[in-house]
């Protein structure tokens, strides 16, 4: 793509000198523009990878909000961000769009860093509402006068946080706008009680035949039925006004503009206009389809929410090497039915992503016993935590970053309570493309503090299957964390089994140093000892540790004795992680002696997005890394500390 010949093939965005430049033009100039935006972000995604459907739905809305609000000026927020491509191609990244998502190239997301149009960083969802009304209170003590928007999704707008926002805006009431996108999809279809009031549709059938009864019910009453029915005759708009989705938002003491076509440029632009000039909060409620323009995302829009690479002429996934391997996610799933099969006890729950956490099937197979609560992940544990109060086994699947949202429910409302709540943090460690925002580099850190929790990370498929059946079985909290991808390879277990708890397996015995690793660096490990040691004849032991909490404090102990050094492999920050914690336990115990104790993990910074193997090796967590460490350790010099 980078060979494309902009002018010639995209003539309109390749001449857009500033955002400013749509404020000029007309319907038609508007329309073939956002044809161009979508070939564009079809042709794009199709090569990289992203969030195709989300961000072909708002082409319009994008188009009309330039046309009105000014990003030099005003501030605009776009919810989680994920739709933002055509945002992105309007505000100066036209050149560097084929860099979508990959190293050293434009994020997925808006990022402040990336441009100045970019005035809020997302990628979490729910967050718009909060800072936009941030930066309405600091534009109204800095005396400033521009327009403050955010655009948040009806998926997004099931999380709580956004109705913390939307209270706080209604107190103050200072100028805001929120436009809320209404595709009735988040990933999958949209869920909960909101939904189902955003979508209600006022058939005229409907309200005529309502209309009819209750005026027939009015005159009935005596002496002043005749003059009620003429009062609701004359106030039949506010019939119509109580049934719009605007009486929950008038609620919060918004303005409610709308449902709009969210795919009529000029109507939306006439209406943007408009509520430019309102006071106050207002919240603008358009009705979009999400993938369109493009066929197959229309079709599917689940499929097309967050794509690998595909033909753009058909949507057919490109096919790479055939890979018969399984994900992590897909043995989970499949393990998780086995498992529910014979314990009725067991139930799931999902924040909004049944597939991505591979909770479908177990939706399709226990129905009852499956829940899908939005995009809630705190409601999401204290949920659990109800049910497993009452003699349930819940199983709570969320994104290792998302799980972040949850951390006091995991304290207060599980840990603190003992409960038997399982926690599956897929998509930990180095997520790739998704970058900073995604990375689940946290957990390990954020959990192995919590008293009575269990916290324990799979080296391939079979130990995941083992240790969900022992989580499942475990008497207590437990937290389990696997990687966003593919296994190792390794065959699958006929019967899961339980593990002993707190005990790790030393895989390969040595006395020239030893490797401790976790989850997805013990293969790693295992590769660089052996290639080690046909480069030195130095036979490294490589110990997977299997716990983070409780730890294999006395075969750590006896692992250190005698050996001239000790590396820690994790996929988690440092600060915190596991590496600490066995450090923490040799020096409690008093048997670090002379040992040279190494940790290899996330550094103490954000990690941008690419391929999760450009990532590990840039970070030396890969083989390659890991032998260089080891090479260091065994010529006796010290390297340079965190990586
Ligand atoms: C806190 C959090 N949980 C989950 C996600 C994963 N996620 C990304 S987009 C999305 C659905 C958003 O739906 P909506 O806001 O309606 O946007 P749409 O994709 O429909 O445009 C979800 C669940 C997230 N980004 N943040
Ligand atoms: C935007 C968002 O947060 C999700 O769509 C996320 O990108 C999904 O990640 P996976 O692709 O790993 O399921
Ligand atoms: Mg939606």
């Amino acid at each position: 793509m980078t060979s494309w010949n902009l002018p010639e093939l995209f003539p309109m965005l390749a001449a857009l000198g500033h955002p400013a430049d749509v404020q000029g033009m007309d319907e038609k100039e508007l329309t073939r523009l956002g044809e161009e935006i979508r070939r564009m972000i079809i042709q794009t995604v199709s090569t990289t990878g992203g969030h195709l459907a989300p961000s072909l739905g708002v082409v319009e809305l994008t188009l009309a909000l330039l046309h009105v609000f000014n990003p030099e000026e005003d501030r605009i927020v776009w919810d989680v961000g994920h739709q933002s491509y055509a945002y992105k191609l309007l505000t100066g990244r036209l050149e560097r769009f084929h860099t979508l998502r990959q190293m050293d190239g434009i994020s997925g997301f808006p990022r402040p860093a990336e441009s100045p149009y970019d005035h809020f960083g997302v990628g979490h969802s729910s967050t718009s509402i909060s800072a936009a009304l941030g930066m309405a209170a600091a534009r109204d003590l800095q005396g400033g006068k521009h327009k403050v928007v955010a655009i948040i999704g009806d998926g997004s707008m099931t999380a709580g946080l956004a109705y913390e926002g939307l209270n706080q805006a209604g107190g103050l009431g200072k100028d805001l706008i929120v436009v809320l996108n209404d595709n009735a999809m988040s990933i999958s279809r949209n869920v909960g009680a909101l939904s189902s009031f955003l979508s209600r549709k006022l058939s005229r059938r409907w309200v005529q035949r309502f209309k009819r009864e209750a005026e027939s019910i009015m005159r009935q009453i005596p002496r002043i039925g005749d003059d009620i029915a003429e009062y609701a005759r004359r106030s039949e708009d506010s019939l119509k006004t109580f049934f719009t989705p605007g009486m929950l938002f008038e609620a919060f003491r918004f303005t409610y503009v709308g449902p709009l076509n969210g795919h009529d440029t000029r109507m939306m632009t006439n209406v943007f206009r408009q509520v430019h000039e309102l006071e106050g909060p207002v919240l603008v409620h358009v009705l979009t389809k999400k993938g369109k323009g493009y066929e197959p995302a229309e079709n599917n829009p689940v499929h097309f929410h967050g794509v690998g690479c595909f033909e753009p002429e058909t949507g057919a996934a490109k096919k790479f090497p055939a890979c018969s391997l399984p994900s992590y996610t897909d043995v989970f799933g499949s393990t998780l039915c086995q498992l529910a099969e014979r314990d009725e006890k067991i139930v799931a729950i999902t924040a909004a992503m049944p597939e991505g956490t591979g909770l479908k099937r177990f939706a399709e197979r226990f129905p009852d016993r499956f829940f899908d609560v939005g995009i809630c992940e705190q409601h999401a544990v204290t949920f659990a935590g109800g049910l497993a109060s009452r003699g349930m086994k819940p199983l709570v699947a969320i994104y290792s970053t998302f799980m972040q949202r949850s951390y006091d429910q995991i304290v207060h409302d599980v840990c603190l309570q003992n409960l038997n709540v399982t926690l599956c943090l897929d998509r930990c460690g180095l997520v790739g493309e998704d970058g900073a925002t995604h990375h689940g580099v946290f957990d390990l850190s954020y959990l192995r503090h919590i008293p009575n929790l269990t916290v324990m990370a799979p080296r391939n498929e079979p130990e995941l299957q083992h240790m969900l059946a022992t989580a499942l079985a475990h008497n207590g909290p437990v937290a389990l964390r696997y990687p966003r991808g593919l296994g190792e390879g390794a065959a699958l277990a006929e019967e899961p089994r339980i593990l002993p708890l707190g005990r790790g397996e030393l895989l390969r015995e040595g006395a020239d140093g030893v490797i401790v690793a976790l989850g997805s660096r013990v293969n790693p490990a295992l590769e660089a000892a052996q290639c080690f040691y046909e480069e030195t004849g130095r036979s490294v032991a490589v110990f997977d540790a299997r716990f983070v909490k409780p730890l294999p404090q006395d075969q750590l102990a006896e692992l250190a004795a005698g050996q001239p050094f000790m590396l820690t492999v994790e996929e988690n920050i440092l600060a915190g992680g596991f590496g600490s914690a066995v450090l923490e336990c040799l020096a409690d115990k008093g048997v670090l002696g002379s040992l040279r104790f190494r940790r290899l993990g996330i550094p103490d910074r954000f990690v941008e997005h690419g391929s999760q193997n450009a990532l590990r090796a840039s970070l030396g967590l890969d083989r390659d890394g890991i032998i260089r460490v080891l090479r260091e350790l065994a010529g006796g010099t010290e390297g340079p500390g965190e990586a």
